[in-house]
């Protein structure tokens, strides 16, 4: 099997699985109770807490909220500033995350202001044009750091300090999801930002959202645990695996950043000695994780499933969006075709060069036997 798909989830890896299993079967305590076992379990959520928040540099600006997943995250921050700021706006990128746009969605159903800026053909966010969204009643701007369709990255530290000369009591908020140990980002300035475990080795159903500490965010959920803005008994074995993940990872954001532009390098030489008629999307800026590629003539669905057969995973766009059988809207703002849109993640992690080469010759393979099929 060679998995190209560790934008849609990743493995547990077997240090953190082992830190998981402990945390279930052994000290398995609620961290809200008194006794002894609750003691321990509370000790491992401050540690796990604490690390995170360092790990980003955050540690003397914000709170770490546990939550269940960058989904939870994004929808609190939207929904939150709403309803402290009824009669206030907000902004979010062109092509945010599923999670963001329905949050979005449903505040414009109840008669919210939001606006979009919309990303311009080159992946980039024209700062004039987003400047012209914002005015005194501009409450919120949220724009993820990294796309996970395109791995196009935005400048957010540049963006959020330009919103904030405009508008300096305008919160932002960036989805980092997809940046979270694999990209450097000083977030010190940006209000909320939310990651999620699944996507660096960790189990699903975990993530955290990062407040600016001050902001009295509104709960999604009902309870006094997480300061009172996250309700609900802690996942305690899934924050333990998120801990273990960032503890192996933190400190080798720049060395797999690199050995991934060395693994894209040795899939776009392979795919370019064994198919025509392609193209690699790749924007100004761009993280070296997420490849896209366009194939004339394809349907990209029907490739993923090809592949699937042959023991090679990939994405036709994000995993979200593929199940709703809709096409990526992501791909579409930038007037590209989705159906001939393929996403192949690359990540130092779990992919070997060997695994990469093996993918690509697979992947140019089987697209010229479906146009053989299918066009010629
Ligand atoms: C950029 C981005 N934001 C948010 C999410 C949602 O995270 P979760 O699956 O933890 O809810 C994802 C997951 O695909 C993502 O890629």
């Amino acid at each position: 099997m060679i998995y190209l798909d560790s934008t849609a989830t990743t493995v547990v890896l077997k240090e953190v699985a082992d830190e998981v299993y402990k945390y279930l079967t052994k000290d398995y305590g609620n961290p809200s109770s008194s006794h002894k076992l609750g003691i321990e379990a509370n000790k491992l959520v401050e540690k796990a807490r604490e690390v995170l928040l360092k790990s980003l540099k955050l540690e003397n600006t914000h709170l770490c909220v546990f939550t269940s997943g960058g989904s939870e995250g994004n929808t609190q921050v939207l929904k939150g500033v709403a309803k402290l700021f009824p009669d206030k706006s907000i902004v979010i990128g062109g092509i945010e995350h599923n999670s963001i746009r329905t949050a979005a969605t449903d505040l414009l159903i109840e008669g919210k202001n939001i606006k979009t800026i919309e990303v311009e053909k080159d992946g980039k966010i024209d700062i004039e044009k987003l400047l012209n969204l914002i005015d005194k009643d501009t409450k919120l701007v949220s724009i993820m750091k990294v796309n996970n369709e395109t791995g196009i990255i935005f400048n957010i530290e540049e963006i959020a300090k330009k919103v904030k000369e405009k508008n300096p009591s305008c919160l932002f908020h960036t989805d980092f999801v997809q940046g979270f140990m694999k990209i450097k980002a000083d977030l010190k300035h940006i209000d909320f930002v939310t990651i999620s475990a699944h996507k660096i080795f960790a189990p699903k159903g975990v993530g955290a959202l990062f407040v600016k500490k001050g902001i009295n965010l509104p709960s999604l959920i009902a309870g006094s645990q997480e300061y009172g803005l996250r309700g609900g008994t802690h996942n305690v074995a899934g924050i333990a695996g998120l801990k273990k993940s960032v503890e192996i990872l933190k400190d080798k954001v720049d060395e797999n950043f690199e050995k991934t532009l060395n693994l894209r390098k040795a899939f776009k030489d392979t795919l370019a000695n064994n198919l025509e008629d392609f193209e690699i999307f790749e924007p100004v800026d761009f993280s070296p994780y997420i490849l896209g590629l366009f194939a004339k003539g394809i349907e990209s669905e029907v490739i993923v499933r090809m592949l699937s057969e042959k023991g090679v995973f990939i994405s036709a766009g994000s995993a979200c969006s593929a199940k709703d059988k809709v096409k990526s809207k992501t791909i579409l703002a930038l007037g590209l075709n989705p159906d001939e849109y393929l996403r192949i993640s690359l990540n130092p992690v779990v992919n070997s060069e060997e695994d990469v080469k093996t993918g690509a010759k697979t992947i140019a393979d089987t697209i010229k036997e479906y146009r053989e099929l299918f066009i010629s």
